[in-house]
């Protein structure tokens, strides 16, 4: 658990970790020893030679003394290892996913990953900060009362020693038959807590389609499956819970049947009795709530091994001497690429001359996105090779790569802050003459000056308090204020009104003036603009050609082309 902790937590910590469980064994060992040194006191006072007791009360007086301090240092530095803890799990988890490929943000990842900095961090956290310390005393303090009662009374101690491997053996079985169970509980906790997202966010889609009922069903039978596992899991530790009480009454009984026949034998006096009698009942109750503290650590584990499983994820390697490219044409070289066992980018081939553009037409699921995504290496290829300027994508750093390419998406996400910070995330250190420029470019100072603290209007979480076409035209400013030399443009399917359609459209047409650009298009009107076509499908080219060619060779795209006429966007 410790070396899965230090793993996850990175090995700077292994020095404060070992020192504070350091403390802790120390601070249990004191409060152990001080409950042993009633032996000598009380057999002293109980056998009326009272000042015989005063040394050893005097040393049980240092003892909970030391005991005293040590829990005292001991809790403050689990507090603060803990506390501190929580913040390099944050920065370490932060550093990993803004490393991870961006590939990997796919479905439900999102919700998870939340889940997990939220709840599943505080949970491995509290490790340190809450449960070690009873878990280290319920083991430690009864061990020590144990080491010393052997001192005084060999039987007796051994007599209480032998529960040591029983309650081991206990917890061990506890542990392993409650593994799968507790590993359910917390999947389906994380599936109910998705669950409970979604539902909030899909509100207005539910309640347009008059299906909240439905979707709340589906939201109470993943909290009941909650409730099943949470009981399952607790039926399973059932006996172990059980079985730990028999040890520790059994236990006790036998250091009360062993100590009578003892006292009778004439061996110890009864007054050494009574004495064992008290320590083992003070051991009783730390062994006893290791059945609570095991699960609440095995909770833990789960939630560590999860953070471990995202630690551990390779990020896309980075090239030891990367290459800057000095040109900006595009090239897929019989790139192969599947998403688990189904290939999704088939042998395909194209290049797109610098300063050009190519337009990427198909149906749904032809693999058109996953072309952009691999252009800006979200992924790495399985076969063949994607270049920019001649150069594998691979071999150019990611920083450098990222610098070249402004990306347009579909589902524009803008921070919870200002419009200014939101368009500046395009180039920081833009000056307001670049800025003001690119969202005049962008049509996006016509939505500046419509609301009410102009760029320091707050947009709200993901650009709640704008309409999807003026989120467009911000994360369009954002291309032009990055002012990258080649543009991948994924373009909104979605109707917009009239003038955020043609806003979008003159701000599409200026952010990809001059640049290399790769744009999945829907409207036909930026179809036919392009310098070239290619008409994917199955993750293959199928044709591809200018516009006026591919018309002429009346395949697929001529089928689309008249198709597109009956829309509307066209
Ligand atoms: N993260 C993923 N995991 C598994 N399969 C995926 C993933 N992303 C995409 N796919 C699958 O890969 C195929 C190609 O997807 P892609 O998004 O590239 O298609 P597309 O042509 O852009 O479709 P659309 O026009 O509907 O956006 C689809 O069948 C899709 O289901």
């Amino acid at each position: 658990m410790i070396r899965l902790l230090l793993r996850v937590l990175g090995h700077d910590y292994a020095r404060p970790v070992r020192r504070t469980i350091g403390l802790m064994t120390a601070a249990s060992v004191a409060e152990g020893l001080a409950y042993a040194l009633l032996i000598p006191v009380l057999r002293a006072l109980l056998d009326d030679r009272p000042a015989d007791a005063r040394p050893w009360l005097a040393g049980l007086g240092a003892a909970v003394a030391v005991y005293a301090v040590l829990r005292y240092r001991s809790d403050l530095a689990g507090f603060r290892v803990g506390t501190t803890m929580l913040r390099g799990m944050y920065r370490r988890l932060g550093d990993q996913l803004a490393r991870l490929p961006l590939g990997w943000y796919g479905a439900g990842r999102v919700g998870d990953v939340s889940i997990l900095a939220g709840r599943g961090v505080l949970q491995a956290m509290s490790v340190i900060a809450h449960l070690l310390a009873p878990f280290v005393s319920a083991c430690v303090t009864p061990l020590t009362i144990v080491v010393i009662l052997l001192v005084f009374h060999w039987q007796l101690g051994v007599a209480a020693l032998l529960a040591a491997p029983v309650v081991a053996a206990i917890q061990a079985r506890v542990g392993r038959a409650t593994a799968a169970a507790d590993a359910e509980s917390a999947a389906r906790d994380r599936k109910a807590a998705q669950r409970v997202v979604e539902y909030l966010q899909a509100q207005p889609v539910l309640r347009a389609g008059g299906r909240t009922a439905e979707r709340f069903a589906l939201l109470d039978d993943a909290l009941r499956d909650v409730q099943l596992a949470s009981r399952r899991s607790t039926v399973l530790t059932l006996p172990g819970a059980v079985g730990l009480a028999l040890v520790v009454q059994t236990m006790f009984t036998a250091v009360l049947a062993l100590g009578a026949a003892l006292a009778l034998g004439g061996t110890i006096g009864a007054a050494d009795v009574l004495i064992a009698l008290v320590l083992a009942a003070r051991c009783a109750d730390p062994l006893l709530s290791l059945t609570e503290l095991g699960g609440r650590l095995r909770g833990a584990r789960t939630e560590l091994t999860r953070l471990d499983t995202i630690l551990s994820t390779p990020p896309l390697p980075e090239a030891s001497d990367p290459i800057r490219p000095d040109r900006h044409d595009l090239e897929f070289v019989s790139v192969s690429f599947r998403h688990g066992s189904r290939t999704v980018v088939d042998d395909l081939s194209l290049a797109v001359p610098e300063g050009q553009r190519l337009a990427i037409v198909g149906p749904s699921g032809a693999g058109k996105s996953t072309i952009l995504q691999l252009l800006a290496r979200f992924y790495d290829v399985d076969a063949g090779s994607v270049r920019v300027g001649g150069v594998d994508v691979r071999a150019i750093s990611t920083e450098e790569l990222m610098a070249r390419i402004a990306i347009v998406f579909q589902d524009v996400y803008l921070f919870d802050g200002t419009i200014e910070e939101n368009v500046r995330l395009g180039r920081p250190d833009a000056d307001d003459a670049a800025l003001r420029a690119a969202a005049a470019a962008a049509r996006l100072d016509e939505v500046v000056d419509r609301l009410p603290d102009g760029w320091a209007t707050n947009v709200g979480e993901g650009g709640a308090l704008l309409s999807g076409g003026e989120r467009q035209r911000v994360s369009i400013a954002r291309a032009l204020l990055k002012d990258a030399p080649i543009v991948l443009l994924d373009e909104v399917t979605s109707a917009l009104d009239p003038v955020n359609e043609a806003a979008v459209g003159e701000g599409i047409e200026r952010l990809m003036a001059g640049r290399t650009v790769v744009i999945v298009a829907h409207r036909m009107r930026t179809v036919r603009r392009a310098d070239r076509i290619v008409f994917a499908d199955g993750g293959r080219i199928v044709e591809s050609g200018s516009h006026e060619e591919l018309l002429h060779h009346g395949g697929r795209y001529a089928d689309f082309w008249t198709l597109s006429l009956t829309a509307p966007a066209a």
